[in-house]
């Protein structure tokens, strides 16, 4: 399903000239999303995703984000995992506990990883049991259209082939309506067993960004973003399937990243 032309319109796009102007903005945004949802309902919920995007959140860990954000009130879960161990080099969970939570004052009992001893199969249900306690307490808020968790705030990487989470082109859990938690074995890039909240879930959360940077991204970047593109089938580019129902989506790019999008495209931009 391809965003229209009218929910592309409420996104945004923010295009930087270097990664640590793109990493000041980034750790303004997050924190002001987290006063806001503290201020309105208490707390702030927020999925993080791995790879090249933890870097670009370490400037909260520093003044004055490390002593202004309300960082008791955050719950923090993760958008997709791979299914290793928690103290594998490309857990997920490890890149953010080495690169973000060790270094900030979150409470330990408010970190929901993903368990790393069972099936990929348990494990998402695993996961997705213990967020629909979290939504039935209303930890986690509720998208009245769909009744899926809306998480204050979805981080969400790229890859160069248009992958979000662990949604990866062509593959049939783009089609998955019913589960808010599901896995995959066959995944194009390794590690192949992987856990990820499905597209129901990304779209109804308040607030989505996705961090792109580098030249190897932009094709991607364009075709996510494009409003029409004759012959492409959203299903080939994941990215293009974001469509916040109520929220809105913000993409945070670097020039090389943003070089081949076209002028005219949909998206409110400002450039820093
Ligand atoms: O495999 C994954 O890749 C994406 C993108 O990673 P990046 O290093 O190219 O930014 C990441 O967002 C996702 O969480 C991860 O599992």
């Amino acid at each position: 399903m391809a965003a229209s032309g009218e929910a592309r319109k409420k996104s945004e796009l923010r295009v930087f000239e270097s990664l640590d102007e793109l990493a000041t903005d980034f750790a303004e945004y997050i924190a002001q999303l987290s006063e806001t949802s503290v201020k309105e309902r208490g707390c702030f919920t927020i999925a993080l995703s791995g790879g090249s995007l933890i870097s670009l959140i370490g400037k909260l860990c520093v003044a004055p984000y490390n002593k202004t954000v309300d960082w008791t009130k955050w719950y923090v879960f993760w958008a997709d995992e791979r299914a290793v161990a928690k103290n594998h080099g490309d857990s997920n969970y490890k890149q953010t506990k080495d690169g973000f939570l060790s270094k900030v004052s979150v409470l330990n009992s408010h970190v929901y990883s993903i368990n790393d001893n069972v099936t990929v199969e348990d494990a998402a249900g695993e996961y997705e049991f213990a967020i629909r306690q979290l939504v039935k307490i209303r930890i986690i808020g509720v998208c009245e259209s769909n009744d899926c968790p809306k998480f204050d705030l979805i981080l969400l990487g790229m890859g160069s082939d248009g992958h979000v989470a662990s949604l990866f082109p062509h593959h049939p859990v783009l089609d998955q309506k019913e589960e808010w938690v599901t896995y995959i074995t066959n995944s194009p890039r390794p590690p192949p067993e992987r856990i990820t909240f499905t597209l129901p879930v990304i779209n109804s959360a308040s607030n989505v960004a996705v961090v792109a940077t580098g030249e190897d991204k932009a094709m991607a970047v364009h075709l996510a973003i494009a409003d029409a593109i004759d012959s492409l089938d959203s299903v080939s580019l994941p990215a293009r399937m974001l469509r916040p129902a109520d929220g809105k989506l913000v993409w945070f790019l670097d020039k090389p990243a943003a070089s081949v999008l076209d002028a005219g495209n949909n998206c409110s931009q400002h450039a820093e």
